[in-house]
């Protein structure tokens, strides 16, 4: 959709060239790396444009928290744009993530939330299983002990597993787990920027013998293998009354709408759309998120040290920890509210866009411009943090040790998770299995560099981009305590 930029108090930024804009000095699929030097030299609120999109960048808590949460502006800013990926591979956009600003992304929404929650009985059973697969989680350790091993292999399998028990109520066998990590790794490679720009501007290279198009039909190959099991094989074995896990919750919704007449918001296309989203958003996105910890946690030993004390103290070493524990835990709290900080896993979050012409901090934001919260930026500026490339959990502590209060203006400018009305749904799940996998590691195993060779930076301007952030290549040990 085109966006006039003819406005009255039009935003400062990079000028670009007619048509491409900035395009040729984006960094491709590092766009923060181009937002954080133009944010430097723009200030906090500026425009941006490509081919593809003119993009608002807003680099201040303050502004993206007024943006997305205020009600003067939240009903105009909280839309998604169209984009290649969500029309072609999340149908049209029908789950939560990508969905239009409106009645049907919010009756959604609420569904997912209460489904992650584990409102009733599901929360037990969850909790059961997934205190299960910690069990297993550390038996593989246990299996590679004494040598140097590459922690991702298993901590794919475990994060999976997780969000297949919530999805389906049983564990991940060997080919769920193909499935889902086929499906995973192809849609990382769809969704990057250059990919995404290349479907948007030539969306007839997806049936075309180039590498975008081979991206593009691995991920709907993927895909329709991913919903033969999860949705087709979960629907023909459902029996109302029985629910297994969070589909069949949807499947007894769909069901009870079907009987009642009125509205559908359920309908199958929505439900595979739930499905994916639940399948992206969680599993590579946590299961990366906790391989930075395990790297940034390697090169602060101390931080591995302080987080066993707490461990001895408050858990003890012969019952698992729990996500109760969490709020006895403010040093462990502290590290992971760190790395969040630091790592910064989506540096510019999921897009927005604007439904209409809005005025907005003395400047106008034009209709159907994409807008981004510079997460990036946010996180590592100076004049919030002081020194925000020190991994320092120390920051979020007061003078008791105790974790700074949420409504402190450091705790506040952590955006991790996005800010407002479309604030991630999993940021809950993402944080509870962020303080598990940790802790049930370093309750019974000493974390430590591999022996042969040496651990890469834990500096996440060297991570590897994608749908989030990456550490490169690591091998570690884990000592029995
Ligand atoms: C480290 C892990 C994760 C990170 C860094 C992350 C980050 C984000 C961000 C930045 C957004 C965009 C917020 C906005 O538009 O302002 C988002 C949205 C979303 N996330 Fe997450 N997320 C993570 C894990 C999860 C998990 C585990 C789930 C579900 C199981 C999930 C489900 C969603 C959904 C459904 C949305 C869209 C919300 C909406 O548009 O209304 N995320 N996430």
């Amino acid at each position: 959709k085109v966006t006039s930029l003819w406005v009255k108090n039009p935003l400062p930024g990079p000028k670009g060239w007619p048509i491409i804009g900035c395009l040729f000095e984006i960094e491709p699929n590092r766009l923060h790396f181009s937002f954080d030097r133009w944010a430097n030299k723009f200030g906090p609120l500026m425009l941006c444009r490509t081919p593809t999109a003119n993009m608002v960048v807003i680099s201040c808590p303050r502004m993206a928290k007024k943006a997305f949460t205020d009600k003067s502006y939240s009903n105009v800013l909280n839309d998604r744009p169209d984009i290649f990926f969500a029309k072609y591979i999340m149908d049209n956009a029908k789950g939560v993530i990508f969905s239009k600003y409106g009645e049907s992304w919010s009756h959604l929404r609420k569904i997912m939330y209460k489904g992650l929650a584990m409102y009733g009985d599901g929360v037990h059973r969850f909790e059961t299983l997934a205190a299960k697969e910690l069990e297993r989680l550390r038996q593989s350790i246990i299996d590679q002990v004494d040598r140097d091993f590459d922690p991702t292999e298993t901590l794919s399998r475990s994060v999976a597993n997780v969000i297949v028990i919530l999805l389906t109520g049983s564990m991940v066998d060997e080919s769920d787990s193909e499935l889902i990590w086929k499906y995973n790794n192809s849609v990382n490679d769809t969704v990057i920027v250059t990919t995404e720009v290349m479907l948007t501007m030539f969306p007839f290279l997806r049936f075309m013998p180039v590498e975008t198009g081979r991206r593009y039909r691995r991920t709907i190959d993927a895909k329709k293998k991913l919903l033969g099991k999860f949705f087709i094989l979960q629907k023909e074995t459902y029996t109302p009354g029985l629910e297994r896990g969070l589909v069949d919750v949807l499947f007894k919704l769909q069901e009870q709408e079907n009987r009642n007449g009125g509205k559908k918001w359920l309908t199958d296309s929505q439900i595979k759309a739930f499905i994916q989203d639940v399948i992206f958003a969680g599993i590579i996105t946590t299961r990366n998120g906790i391989l930075c910890i395990l790297l940034v946690l390697l090169r602060h030993h101390e931080c591995i040290d302080g987080i066993y004390e707490e461990i001895v103290k408050v858990v003890g070493l012969d019952r698992y920890p729990s996500v109760q524990d969490r709020s006895s835990m403010p040093y462990t709290e502290a590290v992971i509210l760190e790395a969040l900080r630091y790592i910064t896993h989506a540096p510019i979050g999921v897009p927005h866009c604007a439904t209409k012409d809005v005025e907005f901090e003395g400047y106008t934001i034009p209709k159907h411009a994409t807008i981004l919260i510079n997460i990036w930026t946010i996180h590592h500026d100076p004049a919030i943090w002081g020194d925000p490339w020190t991994f320092r959990p120390e920051r979020f502590l007061d003078e008791n040790g105790e974790l700074l209060p949420a409504e402190h203006t450091l705790r506040q400018s952590v955006m991790t998770f996005g800010s407002g009305k479309r604030n991630c749904i999993g940021e809950n799940m993402a944080r509870s299995r962020f303080f598990l996998f940790v802790t049930t590691l370093i309750q019974k195993f000493d974390l430590l560099p591999p022996e042969v060779g040496t651990l890469p930076s834990d500096d996440p301007r060297t991570f590897i981009p994608g749908a989030s952030l990456r550490p490169q290549y690591f091998k570690m040990r884990a000592n029995p305590r």
